[in-house]
């Protein structure tokens, strides 16, 4: 059989490399000044063993230049250059990279800093061209050769003058296009001509490249002893070249990490902290991580986005990874640089989410690790990150099954009855007294309303410590954990609280027993609206409380039930209405029964109605219960 070699149309090939690899134009300018890193590196490397090339690390550049009125825009290095047959070999070649190729004659190490790889990226220079002018001398050759092309149609190449060592690339910008009258299908090319532009392309993607990138700016300034403004010309270094967290941690102040951040991140006000790490395991990557001091303001909405930025060697790949961090912490920014990252050919995606997958877990170990450390080293400050994020990390148990809840449950906090501060679940379960055996909890709006409910009376005189959930998620991430430490978790207002001695419950059955027919009757006047009506042996004070029975408590009904999309089928918490035998309105209630049972059913309906209010519900029909008082009144 013959073998044959697949053909490749090279006109529609290069056509569709120039327009259908990247979303966005303004990467041409990215490419080009990482193959001029490339050529600079390729020299210095050579330098180190060849004295002949006569240069220090330092006198290496790359020089950005515009004409306004040529519409161009130059990008020169004095790297490696090319010779005649390199031009021809890898700007005449789609898919030809001399970058791979150096790395592998050279035996580069997998973390050099050459960037280019797939041979595509100068063919992006088309999209914004019509002619692309490459002038290059290469290093240790006296002939320098120019190579000239509008895109598709081919390239010319021939001898020209230049006597420097290096390359110089000149963009030919493409006409700028109008808009239809919809406003749709307008370029502006010009865009690129514009200094501020080029500087705030080259900050945003080539800020850490690590040679100098200069250009001549434009700038105005008061001429001395005069009221008028002047223009004139600086060379300005565009580029920051360091990566901040490519410094040593000891050498960067802790100025310099918060103006990055704020800088970086779009914040005005300095982080709570930071997370500088350098993770040299089976993937090797550096991250620099901030925890806000605040809530965004959009954080707890659908608009907010999560994600931390994406280098690959210090070029900006992706601006916001979400894939980087779990939603829980989704507070978290800042940003990742890795060498190991299977880039696509656009380098605007990652080809392998194992890489990325490790990252992330990577990531979110030193996130719980860092938050840990804060709550045990630094409690305040620990708590004020709470203040902002705790919701997120209930929200994080919650989530997923409770999948997450070995990850997040030590670090949450919560209001308790003991002293009034926040207390962790690993801090109330050491200090539980002797004969405790359960994390005793209540649900309800805010701090106060909970102190005042009258069956905390109970499990406080035992002893016992109180956790006060406020927040709508506390219960429901609660039984997504189903208990803590072998501890179940039990709310004080569910109607089986059992904290009675055995001589005690025994008291309450009798008089359960004997007072059957006064509670069948106030459950009758309730008229189905609650489950059950009983004595209570925990009351102290108050005459009544509502409680509840099995998997839904009314704090929960009440959460489901004000979620969009519920109206017309409300969900019920199966309730208790329990009465105090040792209150004078017991009594009462037992001579009505066998008196005057319409002035029972009365006074079952205020005393539910008073049982919803002290529960923190609204009571179904208020003018019937004011009504009642009156005519008690
Ligand atoms: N300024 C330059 N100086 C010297 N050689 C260059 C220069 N620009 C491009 N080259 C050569 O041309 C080759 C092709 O460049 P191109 O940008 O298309 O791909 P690449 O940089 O190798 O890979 P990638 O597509 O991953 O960026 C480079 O590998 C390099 O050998």
């Amino acid at each position: 059989m013959e073998q044959k070699q697949f053909q490749a149309e090279s006109k529609k090939l290069m056509d569709m490399m120039i327009h259908s690899i990247y979303t966005h134009k303004e990467i041409f300018l990215r490419e080009l000044i990482s193959n001029a890193s490339d050529a600079i590196d390729k020299l210095y490397f050579k330098s180190l063993t060849d004295d002949s090339v006569g240069m220090n690390k330092s006198d290496f550049k790359i020089t950005l230049a515009v004409d306004k009125d040529a519409r161009t825009l130059t990008i020169t290095d004095n790297g490696i250059g090319m010779t005649k047959a390199e031009m021809e070999e890898h700007l005449g070649t789609i898919a030809n990279s001399g970058s791979l190729q150096f790395k592998k004659e050279n035996n580069l190490a997998e973390d050099n800093q050459i960037i280019g790889q797939f041979g595509v990226g100068f063919y992006s220079a088309f999209m914004v061209s019509k002619r692309v002018t490459v002038k290059s001398l290469a290093f240790g050759e006296k002939q320098a050769y120019v190579w000239q092309s509008e895109g598709v149609e081919g390239y010319t190449m021939d001898t020209c003058e230049k006597d420097t060592v290096g390359t110089e690339i000149t963009l030919e910008l493409l006409d700028d296009v109008a808009a239809d009258a919809e406003g749709n299908g307008g370029e502006n090319y010009s865009e690129f001509l514009d200094q501020y532009r080029i500087q705030s392309l080259v900050k945003r993607y080539s800020d850490y490249i690590r040679f100098p990138i200069c250009m001549d700016m434009t700038k105005s300034r008061k001429k001395e002893d005069s009221d008028e403004y002047e223009e004139y010309v600086e060379n300005v270094t565009l580029n920051s070249m360091v990566p901040l967290w490519h410094k040593n941690k000891n050498e960067i102040s802790e100025e310099e990490y918060n103006s990055f951040y704020k800088d970086k991140c779009g914040d005005y006000t300095d982080p709570l902290c930071h997370m500088h790490v350098r993770n040299e395991g089976t993937i090797t990557y550096d991250a620099l991580l901030y925890i806000p001091s605040h809530t965004p303001f959009n954080y707890y909405s659908k608009d907010y986005e999560k994600g931390l930025q994406l280098y690959a060697n210090g070029v900006l790949i992706m601006d916001r990874c979400e894939d980087l961090l779990p939603d829980y912490f989704s507070f978290v920014k800042g940003l990742v640089d890795s060498e190991d990252l299977s880039l696509n050919i656009s380098r605007e995606m990652l080809q392998h989410d194992a890489q990325l997958r490790q990252i992330a877990r990577s990531i979110e170990r030193t996130i719980k690790n860092e938050l840990q450390r804060m709550m045990k080293n630094d409690r305040e400050k620990y708590e004020k990150f709470y203040q902002a994020f705790g919701l997120q990390l209930k929200y994080g148990i919650y989530q997923d099954y409770g999948m997450h809840k070995d990850l997040l449950q030590d670090l949450l906090l919560f209001p308790s009855s003991k002293d009034g501060k926040l207390v962790s679940l690993k801090e109330y379960v050491d200090r539980m007294p002797e004969g405790q055996d359960k994390i005793y909890y209540a649900a309800g709006e805010s701090i106060a309303r909970i102190e005042s409910l009258p069956q905390t009376e109970q499990v406080k005189d035992k002893g016992y410590e109180i956790l006060y959930f406020t927040e709508n998620v506390d219960e429901f991430a609660i039984r997504m954990m189903q208990g803590y430490q072998e501890k179940q978790f039990q709310s004080v207002l569910d109607s089986n609280l059992d904290l009675e001695s055995e001589e005690e419950k025994k008291e309450l059955e009798e008089k359960q027993e004997s007072s059957k027919d006064m509670l069948e009757a106030v459950k009758k006047a309730l008229e189905g609206k609650v489950g059950n009506v009983k004595l209570s042996g925990r009351l102290k004070s108050h005459p009544v409380c509502l409680s509840s029975e099995g998997e839904l408590s009314m704090e929960m009904a009440k959460t489901l039930n004000a979620m969009p999309g519920t109206e017309g089928q409300k969900l019920q918490a199966q309730t208790v209405l329990e009465i105090n035998p040792e209150h004078p309105i017991y009594q009462r209630l037992m001579e009505l029964q066998t008196g005057d049972s319409a002035k029972l059913d009365d006074y079952a309906k205020l005393l539910y109605d008073q049982a919803l209010l002290i529960a923190g519900m609204p009571v179904e029909d208020p003018v019937a219960f004011s009504n009642r008082i009156c005519d008690l009144m």
